[in-house]
C-alpha cells in the first residue's frame, strides 16, 4: 500500500480525492498497490467528506510521517506551495503538483532536489488541466529535436473569447462563468492577462529545450484588449483570434518565447479549439506536426493528469523517472522585438486618405480589411513581415501624423 498526502482540497485537490476514491480499484491494478489517502490538508473543514476524519491543518504531521510517500500539491501559489513541496522532496517523499507557478518560478530547483533525494517530481496537470503533454514530450517524442510549441494553453480566456464571439456574452459575463466553472485562477488576472499562459509556455519551452525560462524572460500580453471590432477584422479576414503561448528555437539556438492574442487561420490546426478545451501543437524534425487536445480546465480533467503522476510515483518508488532540465542560461532568450512577425492594425485616422497613402509609404502594399458598419475614419489592415521593432517604428510614424492605433494583433500561421 502506498500513502498518500494531498494538500489543497479545492477545485483539484477535491477532484483527485474524488478520482482516486471512486476508481480505487483500478487504480490500484495500474499502480501494482491499493493508493491510501492517508491525510487531506487544507484550511477549511469539509464535514461531508467520506475522508473528514483525515483532515489536518498542520503541514509537519505530513512531512514528518515517513509513511507517507507520495504528496500531492494542489494549493496553488508559490508559498507556502513551494516551502512544502520543497520540504516534501527533502524529506525523501515524491510529489504530484498542479501548480503551475511553482513549476514555472521554482522548476529547476525541485528537479534537482528530486534528482538528488532519489524522488520524483512530477507536473502533468500542470500544462493543458487533463491533456497529456509533460510525459508525451518527455517520453514519446524523444526522439526528436522539437523546434516549435504553439498552444491554446489557458482554459478561461478561450471560454471567455468562445463566448464573446459564438454567444454575444461580454466579457464579464463570460469571466464569472469561468471562475463559477473552476476554470479560473484564484486571481483571474493571470488569466486574462496572459500570466497563467506565460507559465504554462515557460514550462513546456523548459522541457523540450533543456533550460529552464523564466516568466520574467517572456513577453506577455493578455486578451483584455480585444474588441469585438477585431473580432470581427479577423473573421473578414478568414482567421479567428486566439490566446498562444509559443516558443521557436531561433537559426542561432536563442530561442524566442512569447505569450498573446493571435489571429490564426480558420483552416489552422487550432483555430477550431472552443470552449475551455486547450490544444498544443508541438513541431518536432521527425514526427513533423503533433497536435494534443482536451479540457484544458477543471476539476475532473485535472484531477485524471494529477492522479495519472500518483500513479506513476507509485509505480517509480525509489526509482528516478527522467524528467529534468538545467537552470536558466544567459542570452537564451531573443527580445521579441527581434523577432520577424506580421500584424493585423485598426486605426483611427481624422484624414484617411492621408494616413493610407502614410501606411502605403511606411509598409508598402498592405492587405486592407473591411467591416460593414465601420466608421469613415477606421482603416483596418494586414502587414507583411518584419521584425516586430521595425513594424512598431513604422506605426510610431502613423501615430505623428495624427493615427490613433485602435487594434493590433499578431498573425500567425498554426
Ligand atoms: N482549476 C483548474 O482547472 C486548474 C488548476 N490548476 C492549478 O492547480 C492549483 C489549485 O487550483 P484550484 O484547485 O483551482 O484552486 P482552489 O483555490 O480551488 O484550491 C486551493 C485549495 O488549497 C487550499 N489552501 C490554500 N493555501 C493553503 C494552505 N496554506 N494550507 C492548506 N490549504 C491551503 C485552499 O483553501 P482556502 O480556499 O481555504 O484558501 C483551497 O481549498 C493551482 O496552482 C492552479 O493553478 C491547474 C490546472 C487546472
Ligand atoms: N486557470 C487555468 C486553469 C488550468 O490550468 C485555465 O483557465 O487554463
Amino acid at each position: 500500500m502506498i500513502n498518500v498526502a494531498v494538500m489543497g482540497h479545492g477545485t483539484v485537490g477535491s477532484g483527485v480525492v474524488e478520482v482516486l476514491l471512486k476508481n480505487h480499484d483500478s487504480i490500484a491494478k495500474k499502480a501494482g498497490e491499493e493508493i491510501n489517502i492517508k491525510y487531506v490538508l487544507d484550511l477549511r473543514e469539509f464535514p461531508d467528506s467520506p475522508l473528514h476524519d483525515r483532515f489536518v491543518k498542520d503541514f509537519s504531521i505530513i512531512e514528518k510521517d515517513p509513511a507517507v510517500k507520495v504528496v500531492v500539491e494542489c494549493m496553488g501559489g508559490l508559498h507556502p506551495a513551494y516551502d512544502f513541496v520543497k520540504a516534501c522532496l527533502l524529506a525523501g517523499k515524491s510529489v504530484a503538483t498542479s501548480n503551475k507557478e511553482l513549476v514555472a518560478e521554482k522548476g529547476a530547483e525541485l528537479l534537482r532536489i528530486a534528482k538528488d533525494k532519489n524522488v520524483n517530481f512530477l507536473f502533468e496537470a500542470s500544462v493543458g488541466g487533463g491533456i497529456p503533454i509533460i510525459r508525451p514530450l518527455n517520453q514519446c517524442l524523444a526522439a526528436n529535436e522539437v523546434y516549435e510549441i504553439a498552444g491554446i494553453l489557458n482554459g478561461t480566456t478561450n471560454f471567455i473569447l468562445s463566448k464573446m464571439i459564438h454567444e454575444q456574452m461580454s466579457f464579464d459575463d463570460a469571466l464569472a462563468l469561468a471562475q463559477k466553472l473552476g476554470y479560473a485562477e484564484r486571481d483571474p488576472s493571470a488569466d486574462i492577462e496572459g500570466a497563467d499562459a506565460c507559465r504554462k509556455i515557460c514550462i513546456l519551452a523548459s522541457l523540450a529545450f533543456g533550460k529552464h525560462v523564466y516568466p520574467n524572460q517572456v513577453h506577455t500580453e493578455g486578451i483584455t484588449k480585444i474588441t469585438l471590432e477585431d473580432v470581427e477584422y479577423a473573421s473578414n479576414y478568414g482567421g479567428v483570434v486566439k490566446l498562444l503561448g509559443r516558443v521557436k528555437k531561433l537559426d542561432d539556438g536563442r530561442l524566442s518565447v512569447m505569450v498573446s492574442p493571435a489571429i490564426v487561420e480558420r483552416s489552422g490546426q487550432l483555430a477550431g479549439v472552443e470552449d475551455v478545451f486547450n490544444a498544443i501543437l508541438v513541431r518536432g524534425d521527425a514526427i513533423g506536426d503533433v497536435v494534443f487536445y482536451g479540457r484544458g480546465a477543471g476539476k475532473l480533467p485535472t484531477a485524471s493528469a494529477v492522479v495519472a503522476d500518483v500513479i506513476d510515483c507509485a509505480k517509480h518508488v525509489n526509482r528516478r523517472k527522467l524528467l529534468f532540465w538545467e537552470d536558466k542560461a544567459e542570452g537564451y532568450i531573443a527580445d521579441y522585438l527581434e523577432v520577424p512577425t506580421r500584424f493585423y492594425v485598426r486605426l483611427s485616422a481624422q484624414k484617411p486618405m492621408e494616413t493610407l497613402a502614410a501606411i502605403r509609404e511606411e509598409f508598402g502594399e498592405v492587405q486592407r480589411l473591411s467591416r460593414p458598419g465601420a466608421p469613415d475614419d477606421e482603416l483596418a489592415f494586414v502587414t507583411g513581415e518584419g521584425p516586430e521593432g521595425e513594424l512598431r517604428s513604422k506605426l510610431d510614424v502613423l501615430k505623428k501624423q495624427g493615427a490613433q492605433v485602435l487594434g493590433m494583433i499578431r498573425l500567425c500561421d498554426y
